[in-house]
């Protein structure tokens, strides 16, 4: 198949859609692989770097969606992007299309058939190709998290571990899904006093038992989230109903119960986030003020850090990236994982709660392809 790796061009997104060790295992697999030039250089890799590993440079965007059979990306196709987009082309990336009815249009005008990272599933009932940068993007948000609580930059002005004698920031996550517990994790070994909600029981034994005692956990209602976002310093939102808009667990009045300074994280932004008052921000400027509280909802956080969250996208995206290449559409229709990451296929919608949250007419996959 031709394979084609278009420059991401989201504000501050630095990642690329295949590494150039990635190329080299399509091109061991017989396909051919086209690379915009300058692809790689948010991770450093050179067009020279790419065609050792046996790809073809191309000086365009047109001329890579033109001459190619599937794009492979990592960020929901832009506007620009999704124009060039057309039937019989397979796109493989992150799409989020529950919060973003405008991009929904372009791809099924397109009449592409788009594959969605973070709906793949696999078969212990995960998301692998999304989990990884919800591991970058829990850690992440608890860095973030740190930068806001600076005084300089609109906090408290408190150190999230505090020092002996003096408290720790008190640090809430809502969902304790991949996101929830690699923040968690990284503000309890800052020092923080961390409580994590989630609605699953069975998860919230897991956490349990995963932090030994060091993490609270709290199951999740509304009287437990206005509790906790009222006591906290930071909250981060981490919560995920797959495919669907967040649920808006974070009502504006239980916002502004917080104290002034106090620091929201919407990491589930990318899917509408769970606070009331969130609305997608960029790298290039991350974070504004409701209420005395300041908000950090980048939608592509692992955009900053594209050296690891590189690597770790292609490591998850790669054998399903190749069943693709090496199989078509055959292959979303013979892997039941695979299948689960169709959400638009030539002019439909083919992934339930992402149509549902549309409002537009779904169609059961074995309807649209028949
Ligand atoms: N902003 C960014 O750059 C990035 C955003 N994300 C987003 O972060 C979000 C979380 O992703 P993951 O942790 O991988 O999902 P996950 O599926 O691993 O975890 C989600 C958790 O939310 C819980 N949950 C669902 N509804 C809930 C509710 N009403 N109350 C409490 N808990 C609830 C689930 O039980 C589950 O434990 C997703 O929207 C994902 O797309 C992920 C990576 C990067
Ligand atoms: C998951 C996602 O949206 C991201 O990595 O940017
Ligand atoms: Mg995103």
């Amino acid at each position: 198949m031709k394979v084609g790796v278009p420059k991401e061009i989201k504000t501050h997104e630095y990642r690329v859609g295949l590494t150039p060790g990635a190329v080299r295992e399509y091109v061991a697999a017989g396909h051919s692989v086209v690379v915009e030039t300058n692809a790689g250089a948010g991770i450093g890799a050179t067009d020279d770097n790419y065609r050792k590993a046996g790809a073809t440079i191309l000086d365009s965007t047109h001329e890579v969606f033109a001459s190619s059979e599937m794009i492979i990306k990592v960020k929901e196709p832009q506007p620009s992007e999704w124009t060039q987009l057309r039937e019989n082309q397979i796109l493989f990336t992150y799409l989020h299309l529950a919060p973003d009815p405008e991009q929904a249009k372009g791809l099924l005008k397109s009449g592409c058939t788009a594959i969605a990272y973070e709906t793949v599933t696999d078969a212990h009932g995960g998301l692998p190709l999304l989990a990884p940068m919800s591991e970058v993007a829990g850690r992440l948000a608890i860095e973030a998290a740190g930068s806001a609580l600076k005084r300089y930059a609109g906090g408290r002005g408190l150190l999230i571990g505090g020092v002996p004698g003096v408290q720790p920031a008190r640090i809430v996550v809502i969902g304790g899904g991949v996101v929830g517990t690699h923040a968690a994790r990284m503000a309890a070994g800052l020092g923080a006093e961390v409580t994590i909600l989630d609605q699953s029981i069975p998860r919230l034994r897991e956490l349990d038992e995963l932090f030994e005692g060091r993490v609270r956990t709290r199951f999740s209602t509304i009287d437990a989230v206005e509790e906790e976002v009222f006591a906290a310093d930071v909250v981060v939102g981490a919560v995920l109903v797959p495919g669907a808009s967040a649920p808006k667990l974070v009502s504006r009045g239980m916002l502004s119960s917080m104290r002034k300074g106090s620091v929201i994280v919407d990491v589930a932004i990318d899917q509408g986030g769970c606070f009331e008052t969130s609305r997608p921000t960029t790298h290039a400027d991350p974070t504004y003020e409701v209420d005395g509280v300041i908000h950090y909802c980048v939608a592509n956080m692992p955009g900053a850090v594209p050296l690891t969250s590189s690597q770790a996208l292609n490591n998850a995206t790669l054998p399903f990236g190749l069943a693709l290449a090496n199989k078509g559409f055959a292959a979303v229709l013979e892997n039941p994982h695979l299948r689960a990451g169709l959400n638009v296929y030539r002019g439909r919608l083919t992934y339930r709660a992402v149509a549902e949250s549309l409002g537009l007419p779904f169609s059961p996959i074995e309807q649209a392809a028949a």
